[in-house]
């Protein structure tokens, strides 16, 4: 006879884990499963992917109706256990079923927190749990247009955009002073914020909901300092109870879950809980992974297979939003006893931190490149001891310190270690899936397994254990798309935008099939870009795609003031300019005036709302040092004042920063003329250097001096002073043309080879067709600090900070 296990839930935790005791028992038990939802089990995780357009209902079921059925598993789903006799061991529906068991297994989930606010029961009113809640968000949108999400957490967010791709004017309203508080620091809190609002969130920060107002319908949110929202929906992000009244009742004990030991057996015997609704070591976690791990524990304790019992969880997270990579994971938040390091470059929207005790890590956040979420992870977990190698996890360039490389890391786990947590795959699921299905690229093994289907943080590990079951030849390695939003490359893009004439991003995002029709911070100044090289007259600057730099002309400080930078050509002043800087300088109270490294004057310390009144005063050219642009033009005093000096270095720099000043590039740019080859202005270690030879001028590209310091490549050698402009105007157009948005020259050029460039630019013809299409882009470029004087509108926008940005302050 077999013995009778009822499962009280039909989640996530409970069936996984019926799943592994049918792998090890399968003729053990007759099982019984309860859920009160009237569906097979599915993948709660994927509601975020249906509610934003990414996954359909149907590809998110686990396991089918006739999963159950070939497993002689009796399911009741619709049906609600509304009492457990433990005396007696048998449970109760509300519908009238009554069951015996043997063994009892609780995994009733939790319950999602609602607001006790007055008003909270009207229509519009809702949680996001289950997929009710997300039929009712995709059928309100049909018919409605403002929604309020409380909770700037995980779920809030991903509830956020979700709605915000159902077209729903969407509203964020969170009591913490910054976001994901539980997951972030301050730092990446604001750097998500920012891409979020460019996606076209909106916040409400550190507000406290007091009544939702409406007849039978929600009409809005009223807060505690006499502020309201308007709504039409309002969806309740603000956390989880673990679901334990059902146990309560059966006199379970019970602290904020059901107090289960390392074996998942409550105080009861024969009852065992898994899952959200069980407090563990004290406790209760709300994420898969520890799931997975509770379930495969109860597992082998069912099937009587020996087991060191569940020891807790170290757990991870990453924000489900397409076009945002955040990375959580232990604790990252410093405090006396810990050290970090950290990596940050708000130019691209990257942040990490590694927060070490003892010689160990222990938590970390990453936010914009979330590629060494695996690794440091996995640090974590194991609790090696990095001492002396703290810094080489975040900044060693190659392997070495940084701990296990991806490969590595699958080759130490056991077959049965979990590599996908939101779909509970396996290291052994994969590697089957690699042998007998013959997967060789992510996709496939997504499409076999939904192995980084989910969160998409399992990918690296994927990708290693590919590498590590075929050998490296035998991956095959997709392309990668400009960013997550699309699989297309910079080349598809850039011909579809020629061939097709888009001419705004919006467009390209349409016609091109994006995947978050809003983009995201890596995709959208990029288009920008490509845009704008490819289309100079018809496409008009899309401002709010850029850089918040960009966007203001000037570069931001650490403290939130801005930096400003005029164009000296040359770095040749006069002493009218110098008295102008100075005026300027003291009636601003700047802080420090500094000769920057590219010979110019560096003057910090200005309002955001002084910027436009320094420019007038100041009246000078923006030296663009904010930009993706040309920079300076360095150079050395030459033969007019030097003794060595066989060429007017001076005047060489002066025409080619007047020729290319206001010159976009798909990055930063910087130019420098040397008089003889003694090479004073350094121009071998800047993307265009120009050096006096005998009889002319050695032109060289590629270099530079910043963190990854490049000798510059021979391009040509030229006689004269004309033909350094043309050669110049040619090589700038062909980069402009041909690399990667955000790829520097040095980069580039190791990317296609010197020897391609030369032959691209060896005609004069070709090199007159390049340069006339630079003159005609730079024919139409303005100033941009005379742009914002002339123009009201945007001169207003420097008028006042907004709320989310003196947060960012
Ligand atoms: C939108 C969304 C996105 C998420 N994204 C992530 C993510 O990216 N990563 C991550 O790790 N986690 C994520 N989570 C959390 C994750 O889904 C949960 O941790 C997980 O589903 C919990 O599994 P569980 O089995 O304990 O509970 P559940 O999946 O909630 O299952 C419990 C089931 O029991 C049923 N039940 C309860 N009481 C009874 C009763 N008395 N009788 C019958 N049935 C009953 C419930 O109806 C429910 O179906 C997300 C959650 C949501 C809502
Ligand atoms: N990507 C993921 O891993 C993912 C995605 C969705 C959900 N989840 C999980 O689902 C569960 C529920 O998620 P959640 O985001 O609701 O829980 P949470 O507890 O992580 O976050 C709730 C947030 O709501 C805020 N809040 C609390 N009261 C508020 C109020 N009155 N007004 C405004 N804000 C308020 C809190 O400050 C907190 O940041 C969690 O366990 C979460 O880990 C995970
Ligand atoms: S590079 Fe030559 S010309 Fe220029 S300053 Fe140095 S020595 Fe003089
Ligand atoms: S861990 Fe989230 S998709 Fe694999």
């Amino acid at each position: 006879m077999r013995k009778k296990l009822v499962m009280v839930g039909n989640g996530m935790a409970g069936v996984a884990s019926i799943e592994h005791l049918l792998k090890l028992a399968p003729q053990k038990y007759e099982i019984t499963i309860f859920g009160s939802e009237p569906h097979p089990n599915y993948n709660r995780i994927m509601l975020s992917s249906v509610l934003a357009g990414d996954t359909e209902m149907k590809d998110i079921v686990i396991n089918d109706w006739d999963w159950y059925k070939d497993n002689q598993i009796t399911l009741h789903a619709g049906h609600t256990v509304n009492k457990v006799d433990t005396k007696n061991k048998t449970v109760a529906t509300d519908t009238g079923i009554t069951e015996s068991y043997d063994e009892l297994i609780l995994a009733t989930g939790s319950l999602p927190f609602m607001l006790p606010l007055p008003g909270a029961d009207k229509e519009g009113v809702i949680a996001f749990r289950d997929i009710k809640d997300c039929e009712t968000m995709i059928e309100t949108a049909k018919q409605y247009k403002k929604a309020v999400v409380i909770g700037g957490g995980l779920l809030g967010l991903e509830a956020a955009r979700g709605l915000l791709n159902l077209n729903m004017d969407v509203t964020v309203v969170h009591i913490h002073q910054y976001l994901m508080e539980r997951q972030l620091d301050q730092t990446a809190a604001i750097m998500l914020q920012r891409e979020l609002e460019a996606q076209g969130m909106k916040f409400l920060l550190e507000k406290n909901s007091e009544a939702i107002t409406g007849k039978q319908r929600v009409t809005g949110l009223k807060f505690d300092d006499g502020t309201w929202a308007e709504a039409d929906l309002i969806v309740m992000a603000v956390g989880i109870r673990p679901n334990v009244a059902l146990a309560k009742g059966a006199g379970v004990e019970i602290n904020r879950g059901i107090v289960v030991n390392d074996y998942l057996e409550t105080s009861l015997p024969n009852v065992y809980a898994i899952g959200e609704c069980a407090e563990h070591r004290g406790i209760a976690y709300g994420l898969v992974a520890p799931l997975y791990e509770q379930g495969a524990v109860l597992a082998k304790r069912l099937a009587g297979v020996e087991t060191e019992g569940y020891q807790g969880s170290v757990t991870s997270t990453k924000l489900k939003v397409s076009g945002v990579n955040v990375f959580s994971a232990g604790q990252f938040a410093d405090d006396l006893h810990t050290r970090s390091v950290r990596v940050q470059d708000d130019f691209n929207g990257i942040y990490k931190k590694v927060v070490i005790k003892n010689g160990r890590v222990i938590g970390s956040v990453l936010f914009g490149d979330t590629s060494d979420g695996s690794r440091i992870f996995s640090m974590i977990r194991s609790g090696e001891d990095v001492t002396g190698k703290e810094k080489q996890i975040l900044l060693a360039d190659d392997a070495s310190g940084k701990g296990k490389s991806d490969v590595e890391l699958v080759a130490a786990m056991a077959d049965d270690e979990i590599i996908c947590g939101c779909n509970g795959v396996s290291k052994g699921d994969i590697v089957s899936a690699i042998h007998d299905k013959g997967c060789t690229s992510v996709g496939e093994i997504k499409a076999c397994t939904k192995a980084s289907g989910g969160c998409g943080s399992c990918k690296n590990l994927v990708e290693g254990l590919l590498a590590h079951t075929l050998g490296e030849d035998g991956v095959t390695t997709v392309k990668e798309g400009i960013c997550g939003c699309t699989p297309l490359g910079r080349d598809e893009v850039v011909a579809a935008i020629r061939e097709m004439k888009l001419t705004t991003s919006k467009e390209v995002m349409h016609v091109l099939e994006w995947h978050n029709k809003e983009g995201c911070s890596k995709c959208r100044p990029a288009l920008n870009y490509y845009l704008g090289m490819v289309w100079p007259e018809e496409h008009e600057d899309e401002r709010e795609s850029r850089f918040v730099n960009e966007r203001n002309h000037a570069n931001i400080q650490k403290d939130g003031r801005y930096s400003v930078v005029p164009r000296i050509y040359g770095g040749v002043t006069t002493p009218e300019d110098l008295k102008k800087i100075a005026d300027v300088a003291v009636k601003y109270n700047v802080e420090l005036v500094k000769i920057t490294g590219g010979q110019r004057l560096d003057l910090f310390g200005i309002e955001k709302e002084d910027l436009p009144k320094v420019w007038e005063e100041l009246g000078m050219e923006s030296g663009y040092a904010y930009g993706k642009a040309l920079r300076t033009v360095k150079t050395c005093v030459g033969s007019t004042w030097c003794r060595f000096g066989t060429q007017d270095s001076i005047q060489m720099g002066i025409d080619l920063e007047k020729k290319f000043q206001r010159m976009n590039t798909p990055a930063k740019v910087k130019m420098a003329v040397s008089g003889c080859p003694r090479n004073c202005a350094e121009a071998t270690i800047k993307d265009y250097g120009v050096v006096a030879i005998d009889g002319g001028w050695e032109i060289y590209v590629g270099g530079n001096g910043g963190t990854d310091v490049r000798a510059a490549d021979s391009l040509v050698r030229v006689k004269t002073s004309e033909e350094v402009i043309e050669w110049s105007g040619a090589y700038w157009q062909y980069y402009r043309e041909n690399a990667n948005y955000n790829e520097r020259t040095s980069k580039w050029i190791e990317r296609v080879g010197i020897d391609a460039i030369k032959q691209a630019l060896a005609k004069p013809e070709d090199r007159k067709a390049l340069f006339e299409r630079l003159d005609k882009a730079l024919s139409l470029i303005e100033d941009p600090w005379k742009e914002v004087l002339e123009n009201e509108e945007l001169r207003k926008s420097f008028e006042k900070l907004e709320v989310n940005e003196q947060l960012a302050h």
